[in-house]
């Protein structure tokens, strides 16, 4: 299907010119560009139609505009980079397309569907171009590059007018060393934990909710049926939609599974206005109902099943490789459900190589709760004949899904970056998410699977000692502390929860605050 009139007259016009042009090249072809260096301090891809006149103590002043929205539309740059809908994995001759101003999520045959740029005009900039430009976005308040997402925005939606975005300047998440837990446990001397959780909302929901809302905050101002904007969910991706949806003033609907997603992650759209409905059913089932729901009222889907979302989830991995200098690691882990995280990883790392940022990209690990596995299962089969399941209870709550809707994507990430799917008993997963807590991190039950994994690989020798590999943490831990409180408490049936701290009870008096004190360092001192 062809573009919008609207779509076409207000963003396709002819006379835009390339983003990177100075204001005296008029050409829209130019080819030809000047690189950048890392260290430039303005955004070198906006050209300021009127430079401000700079007085010799400007660095003291602060911004001449109301605010940094009004900056950038000040500095607004054209450019001929484009994006649309094209079927997932599509047979090469297809032609089946929608502009993004388009509300569909599937495609004619039912399948998938799959954001894709315009890579030739990508192209025309080499990856020392695309390494200078978002590098030297990092650390800014400019609008809205000072997100990591939108510091990203030309492979993102590059067509949006900044105007129309809703950021909390999400990303730039901290890359943790694990130094100590990758020494102590592992054996590993290059452990990476990619903490995406910490964050706005405080899991990596953030990432791709902010592109998905300002699509929306667009399609209503392009007067697009969308009077609210809904979900499923097991608490993360509910807690982003009503979060940027309140920053932008828009009704959000959130479908939680009764009793199956922490207080933390209750309260969060409760909090921020959504329109919550808590439903007798598990998160498979809320998310029939939303698809159903969705075709027949005026309520824009939220849910990974949309494919704007994974444009934004994909900036971690670009992240990644920018945080180690453009160097690629061996092993990158992430926890998996609905499974769109795991081709959004795939794709970000596919478009650097592509893009000629880096020359490959890392082996991808997919790792499931062994009470809610169907990826698992169907991986080792062999890729046979995939079997949604009935997820069991798990600690990892958020991943509690049986009948993910990226199965596809996640089946083609996997085998395109020779990955693994692993799982984790939920022994596994808790012991894991204390001994890393116990090194210093605050970490969720999801990131507690992903490590399980690493332990299985490194013990079967798969992942090396001295293998750069980095572990994707999803969702801040604070998010589940009941789990950790079930577990220190040592109350959980059926689990030795070998690294429980429970707190020591001492009576409010000298002698003995004395005692267990003395003990306490005793046992110390013999393992110093
Ligand atoms: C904390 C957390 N980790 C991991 C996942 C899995 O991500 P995905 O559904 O994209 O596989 C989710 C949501 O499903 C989540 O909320
Ligand atoms: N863990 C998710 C489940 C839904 O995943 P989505 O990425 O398809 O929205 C949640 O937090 O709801």
């Amino acid at each position: 299907m062809a573009a919008s009139p609207i779509f076409r007259s207000s963003l396709l016009s002819p006379q835009l010119l390339p983003y990177h042009s100075s204001t005296t090249d008029k050409s829209p072809s130019t080819a030809h560009f000047t690189p950048i260096k890392a260290t430039t301090s303005s955004d070198p891809a906006t050209t300021p139609p009127s430079p401000a006149p700079q007085s010799s103590n400007h660095l003291k002043h602060r911004r001449s505009a109301d605010n940094i929205r009004d900056e950038a539309r000040r500095h607004n740059a054209a450019h001929n980079f484009s994006a649309k809908y094209v079927p997932f994995n599509a047979d090469p001759t297809s032609t089946e397309s929608y502009s993004l101003d388009e509300i569909v999520y599937r495609s004619r045959s039912g399948g998938l569907l799959d954001v894709q740029h315009d890579m030739d005009a990508l192209k025309k900039f080499d990856g020392q171009y695309w390494r200078s430009l978002f590098d030297s976005r990092v650390g800014k308040t400019t609008w809205p590059y000072g997100s990591g997402v939108w510091s990203k925005k030309e492979w993102v939606l590059p067509e949006i007018d900044g105007d129309d975005i809703v950021s909390a300047f999400e990303g730039n998440s901290n890359l943790f060393w694990a130094e100590r837990f990758g020494k102590q446990f592992l054996g590993m001397n290059d452990l990476w934990v990619k903490h995406c959780g910490i964050s706005h909302t405080g899991s990596f929901k953030d990432l791709g909710m902010t592109v998905l809302v300002s699509q929306v905050n667009r399609l209503r101002k392009l007067n697009r049926p969308v009077v609210g904007v809904g979900c499923a969910s097991t608490g993360d991706t509910s807690a982003a939609l009503s979060a940027y949806c309140a920053a932008a003033g828009i009704p959000s609907i959130v479908f939680l599974p009764a009793n199956r997603i922490s207080i933390a992650q209750l309260v969060q759209p409760i909090a921020n206005g959504a329109f919550v409905l808590s439903i007798d059913t598990d998160f498979d089932g809320c998310m029939q109902l939303i698809r159903e729901v969705t075709s027949e009222l005026p309520i824009y889907l939220a849910n990974s099943l949309n494919s704007l979302r994974l444009e934004g989830q994909k900036t971690a991995a670009i992240e990644i490789l920018q945080q180690f200098d453009w160097e690629v690691p061996d092993w990158v882990i992430v926890p998996g459900g609905n499974l769109g995280n795991i081709y959004a990883f795939y794709k970000g790392f596919h478009m650097c190589k592509e893009l000629g940022l880096v020359d490959r990209i890392p082996r991808l690990v997919c790792a499931q709760a062994s009470n809610a596995n169907p990826l698992y299962l169907h991986y080792k089969s062999g890729w046979k004949d995939f079997k949604p399941v009935k997820a069991g209870t798990t600690f990892a709550s958020a991943i509690q899904i049986g009948d993910p809707v990226s199965i596809d994507r996640a089946v083609f990430a996997l085998k395109n970056s020779n990955g693994i799917v692993e799982e984790a008993t939920e022994e596994e997963l808790m012991d894991a998410m204390a001994q890393a807590d116990s090194t210093g991190m605050f970490i969720c039950p999801h990131t507690g699977v992903a490590l399980t994994a690493l332990f299985k690989l490194r013990q079967s020798g798969v992942i090396g000692p001295t293998d750069r590999t980095v572990v994707v943490s999803t969702a801040h831990g604070l998010k589940f502390t009941q789990s950790k409180v079930d577990y220190h408490s040592g109350e959980i049936k059926d689990m030795a929860c070998r690294f429980a701290n429970p707190p020591v009870q001492v009576k409010a008096d000298f002698g003995s605050v004395m005692d267990v004190l003395k003990n306490y360092l005793m046992s110390k001192e013999s393992k110093h």
